[in-house]
């Protein structure tokens, strides 16, 4: 336990990372050097979660996983401030096996989701089987990661939390991607005690949950919206309310155009590959390649908000925030 206490607590925007592919599916190792350099000087976003549900980790064979985080430990090394590694998966082993190699690798964190097929149908038991995965890293901090409309375990955070640390002693946070801000505020509430990372997963909520007490915030649109975030941080920060507002509404207008649309992984890593320059390639079955048209006008909205570089529009942008 000493060294994961010891270690400094996870904040600020953290990216949900993409994992790159090629045209023909397989993994495109050769742009992660790319992708840190571009998050870290293009987007001000140190920290990254790699292997979540914007990295398809769930997609991705075990030793696909082992690679890509191995990957981006090394590509991220002096550059990041922390690599978080998503190891959950079905198979308790599994799960394991990903735990004791992100250690191995060096990286800052593992994070779990609750097992989805088979489920856990109590608190009691989704500890049991979080507690074994989080024992085969015992250096390393632990962060539950919630997010109920995916997994479809609805066991609310804040019951989970209440005594996690006598089963689990690196737990030592939570990435809470759900709308329920009862359960999200309680969680910080009865938890004011501990040094605890509590982390928003809802990119177009996230001043919400910094009123509430959220502590950073992991999301798929750091990878390009990453500067703008930081801008509401800093606001929200200086306690200038109404700029961090503008900020998030400005947000919003871009994630309320593309959710219409029908936004996804493979959505985003389109988005990505626009904004980045950096080809993140099409997604893996079962999801498909966003559609030309989607992209297209996911192009045009970016312009329109000023959120693309150098698009020598600036005079006719008239929804841009500053
Ligand atoms: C379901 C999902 O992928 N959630 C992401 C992270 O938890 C978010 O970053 C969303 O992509 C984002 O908030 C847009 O809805
Ligand atoms: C968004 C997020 O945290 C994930 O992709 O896992």
């Amino acid at each position: 336990m000493t060294m994961a206490s010891s270690k400094k607590k996870l904040e600020g925007l953290v990216a949900a990372t993409i994992t790159p592919m090629t045209e023909n599916g397989e993994i495109n190792f050769s742009v992660i050097g790319q992708y840190v350099d571009y998050l870290v000087e293009e987007q001000g976003v140190k920290s990254i979660f790699v292997n979540g549900t914007t990295g398809e980790g769930l997609s991705l064979s075990i030793s696909e996983r082992r690679q890509v985080a191995e990957e981006w430990v090394t590509k991220g090394r002096n550059k990041l401030d922390q690599v978080v590694i998503h190891v959950g998966a079905l198979s308790l082993k599994e799960s394991q096996e990903l735990a004791k190699h992100a250690a191995e690798i060096g990286a800052d964190g593992i994070a779990v989701i609750a097992p989805f097929f088979l489920k856990p149908w109590n608190k009691d038991v989704l500890i049991n089987f979080l507690k074994e995965v989080a024992a085969a890293a015992p250096a390393l901090p632990f962060y539950y990661y919630h997010i109920p409309a995916l997994t479809g375990i609805k066991i609310r955070a804040e019951e989970l939390l209440d005594g996690i640390q006598d089963k689990i002693p690196t737990f030592q946070g939570l990435k809470f991607s759900d709308t329920d801000l009862l359960d999200f505020g309680q969680c910080v509430d009865q938890n004011q005690q501990r040094q605890f990372a509590f982390l928003f997963g809802v990119d177009e909520q996230l001043l919400s949950a910094l009123v509430m007490g959220a502590t950073g915030a992991v999301g798929s649109t750091y990878n390009y919206l990453g500067k703008k975030a930081n801008q509401m941080l800093e606001a929200f920060e200086q306690k200038d309310f109404s700029s961090a507002l503008n900020y998030q509404f400005c947000i919003q207008r871009f994630i309320n155009f593309v959710v219409k649309l029908g936004f996804g992984v493979s959505q985003t890593k389109a988005i990505m590959t626009l904004v980045s320059g950096i080809p993140m390639g099409p997604p893996r079955l079962p999801l498909q390649k966003a559609s030309r048209e989607f992209t297209d006008n996911a192009e045009a909205k970016l312009k329109s908000l000023d959120f693309l570089p150098f698009t020598g529009l600036k005079d006719r942008n008239l929804e841009a925030c500053s």
